[in-house]
């Protein structure tokens, strides 16, 4: 436990700030590295506790990975290598860690068994289970295999037609991984349009992978080669310093090197149509993502409703877009959001409770909240749930409450972000 207490300051915010490396592509680039055959180098990875245990997992199978702060070097001979791990793979908080490397060991011919954290053992995993079960793999854990500890024998898989019944990335992923592994030819199909990732990464390890219309087929292909990565700054870490910037009055930030990749870029819309003014420049592409600078100013926000498709491109960053809800004049109405419950924590929940114990105005909804905005936060005792986007959240309303904020515990936020107090202090009179 690590309990902190916030004072508040309503100083602008000034100043540049390079957040870390994307975590949704660090994950991946470490395991197409692992997975190809050659060197890989991954620059700007981020070193936060969640992509560190995709590197552990992927050691244990004999792959050689050296790391030297945010690059990493992977040396491997591809899968028909991988050694069977001696001990249980420890994938710590991390989901897409989880469900992505559930989609792996589907296709590798070994015995493994898996276990997480007391959060990941209660996410759902029957949802990536489910497809692998019917390419073939056998798994085995709690409620039939759809909670984690779990144990899978895989390999000799064969490819499947799938629709997605959830919206999400990491069950896509979790079939394409397979399917990169499996005989013949995989398609999987979204309803909603979810981070696409993994698609420009298999690309650009030289995967035979096409996508069209929401459908993605993928070819088997027993190995991949080695390439260079450059892991763009991750939007959903840039999300809390964005939205300093909107709510802090007079404040001014400019972000560099940030993912623009447009399966992600919900915040920047919402927060533009909230009102606030995002300019976007010295825009990029690196194997298939977009990044730029993003430099945003305060303006007066107003209430918008959120729903529908934008969703899934900006579903980590609720948390904070409730954050700024609460300073905007009118009413922010959030549906459509129900996976939020099976995060870190009941993410509806813990933003209620948090945001309700700071004084805001807010009501949980079957699938959302609704935000009632202009509230001034007095400040309080607030807990993180163990959830790093529900304690970067408060530290951010600390900048905007009347008296102090104690956060019960911020330990999570080394999940994706782990100078995050450093770069706060940085731009604020804190520092
Ligand atoms: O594929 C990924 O890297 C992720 C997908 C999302 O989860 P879902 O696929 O469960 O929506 C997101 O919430 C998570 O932080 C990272
Ligand atoms: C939900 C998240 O991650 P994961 O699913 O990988 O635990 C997140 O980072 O907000």
């Amino acid at each position: 436990m690590k309990e902190v207490t916030l004072r508040p300051s309503s100083a602008p915010l000034r100043g540049q700030l390079h957040v870390p490396g994307d975590k949704s592509i660090s994950h991946r680039a470490v395991i197409l590295g692992a997975l190809a055959k050659g060197t890989t180098n991954i620059t700007n990875f981020l070193n936060g506790e969640d992509c560190l245990r995709t590197v552990e997992a992927f050691k244990q199978f004999g792959v050689s990975i050296e790391h030297e702060r945010n690059s990493l070097k992977i040396d491997s001979h591809g899968p028909g290598y991988f050694t069977e791990p001696k001990e249980p793979l420890y994938f710590g908080n991390s989901g897409t860690t989880a469900r992505l490397m559930l989609g792996v060991l589907a296709g590798l011919p070994l015995f493994t068994s898996v276990y997480g954290d007391n959060s990941l053992t209660k996410r759902p995993m029957d949802r990536v289970v489910a497809p692998l079960k019917q390419m073939g793999a056998q798994f085995d854990g709690r409620s039939k295999g759809s909670f984690l500890p779990m144990a899978i024998r895989g390999g000799d898989i064969k490819s499947i037609d799938y629709t997605l019944p959830v919206k999400s990335a990491q069950v896509k992923s979790a079939v394409l991984l397979a399917g990169l592994l499996s005989e013949g030819v995989t398609t999987v199909t979204e309803k909603t349009t979810s981070r696409n990732h993994s698609e420009n990464m298999l690309q650009a390890f030289g995967a035979d992978i096409v996508s069209e219309n929401q459908q993605i087929r993928i070819t088997n292909q027993q190995s991949l080669n080695g390439i260079d990565v450059y892991v763009p700054g991750d939007i959903s870490s840039a999300a809390f310093f964005m939205t300093a910037a909107a709510i802090v009055p007079g404040s001014r930030l400019t972000l560099t090197n940030i993912g623009l990749n447009g399966s992600r870029t919900g915040i920047i819309e919402v927060l533009q149509e909230m009102g606030a003014a995002v300019e976007i420049t010295n825009k990029q592409t690196t194997g298939g993502e977009a990044f730029g600078d993003v430099i945003i100013s305060s303006q007066k926000l107003k209430g918008v409703i959120i729903e529908g498709d934008i969703i899934p491109r900006l579903i980590d960053e609720i948390p904070i877009i409730a954050l700024a809800a609460t300073q905007a004049e009118g009413e922010t109405i959030i549906r459509d959001a129900s996976e939020l419950k099976f995060k870190e924590t009941d993410r509806i929940r813990a933003v209620v409770d948090g945001l309700t114990r700071l004084g805001a105005s807010v009501k949980s909804t079957e699938d959302g909240m609704v935000i009632n905005g202009g509230s001034v936060l007095t400040g309080g005792r607030v807990a993180a749930y163990n959830d790093h986007r529900i304690a970067m959240m408060h530290a951010i309303a600390s900048l905007i409450t009347k008296q102090n904020v104690i956060i019960d515990d911020i330990s999570s936020i080394a999940i994706s972000y782990p100078d995050f107090f450093e770069h706060l202090n940085s731009i604020t009179d804190k520092g």
